[in-house]
């Protein structure tokens, strides 16, 4: 099959954080070239997860289980290296001892962030900052958490990505940014046939945007539809009230695991490992 061909597939795939609680088992997702692909699920169903996971970020199975562009994930270094595939999640930050994760406020300038990427279509980059209303002046540490991830998303953009794994991005930009940069991203789809996948719980002007949809549930595929044959948008006013619907009838899923995967432990208080358990600890987050 020739790449242009080939979109996402995820085979037989299986994820833990915890060993004996799988996360995803057994998953399988087909994502075709072209489409605008939402992925929807309440808080912790996996999406994040899985969009770490297409994007290389972990190291799942062998390399038939998630492929992209007809390349392993993980194993093809090529894919992330050169571009195709993009990914735009977190937003920039390092962990800080015990504060964890901060925001990454270095000072740079956006301009010598922007223009330090090489091998850049200046007219391409042209169009992004003008798109993503940049001041190239702006320095990274004085700059609003939307100002920060407006240069964060041009970086991500500034090759032609062929598969672009969106995590929440546009949460932080107001509405005219936010709205832009869906249209930018109908036309990468249309005339470049570039894939998307987007994680949101903010479904406002995606009916139109979108043609796919996925929806997961505690790691399981609960749906996978083309848009325009989603039969409950035909009678609802809108995607939120049918994804809201879907959320609140949402009930436990119990995950076929052999018994061999899942490993019996042995029964413990959920304090044994807590820093939280002594009290002499507890001091130290008053
Ligand atoms: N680093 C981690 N270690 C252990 N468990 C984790 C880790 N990251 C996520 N999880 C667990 O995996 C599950 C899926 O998390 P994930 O972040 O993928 O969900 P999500 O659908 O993106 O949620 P949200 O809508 O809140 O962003 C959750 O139950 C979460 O607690």
């Amino acid at each position: 099959m020739g790449e242009e061909l080939c979109g996402i597939q995820v085979n037989g795939m299986q994820f833990e954080y915890e060993i004996q609680n799988p996360l995803f088992f057994e998953f399988n997702l087909n994502i075709s070239p072209g489409s605008r692909c939402l992925l929807v699920g309440s808080n912790g169903s996996g999406k994040t997860t899985l969009l770490r996971i297409l994007a290389g970020k972990h190291m799942v199975g062998g390399r038939d289980v998630v492929r992209v562009l007809n390349c392993s994930a993980f194993h093809d270094t090529k894919l992330v290296c050169g571009g195709d595939l993009a990914y735009l999640g977190e937003s920039w930050s390092k962990t800080v001892g015990s504060a964890g994760e901060i925001p990454l406020q270095g000072d740079f300038s956006a301009e010598h962030m922007i223009f330090g990427v090489e091998g850049v279509d200046p007219i391409r980059r042209e169009k992004l900052i003008e798109l993503l209303d940049i001041d190239l002046q702006w320095r990274m540490h004085k700059v609003s958490d939307g100002q920060r991830r407006r240069v964060q998303i041009c970086l991500g953009l500034l090759h032609p990505f062929k598969v672009l794994l969106l995590d929440e991005v546009t949460v932080d930009l107001d509405v005219v940014a936010r709205m832009d940069l869906l249209d930018f991203f109908k036309e990468e789809c249309e005339q470049r046939g570039a894939t998307i996948v987007y994680a949101t719980h903010i479904f406002d002007g995606l009916e139109t945007w979108a043609t796919d949809l996925v929806y997961i549930q505690e790691g399981t595929l609960k749906r996978q539809e083309k848009l325009s044959e989603l039969k409950e948008l035909k009678g609802s006013p809108n995607l939120l009230s049918v994804v809201e619907i879907w959320l609140r009838s949402e009930t436990k899923i119990e995950k076929k695991i052999p018994v061999k995967t899942a490993v019996q432990v042995k029964k413990s208080s959920p304090f044994d490992a807590s820093p939280f358990r002594s009290s002499r600890h507890m001091a130290f987050y008053r």
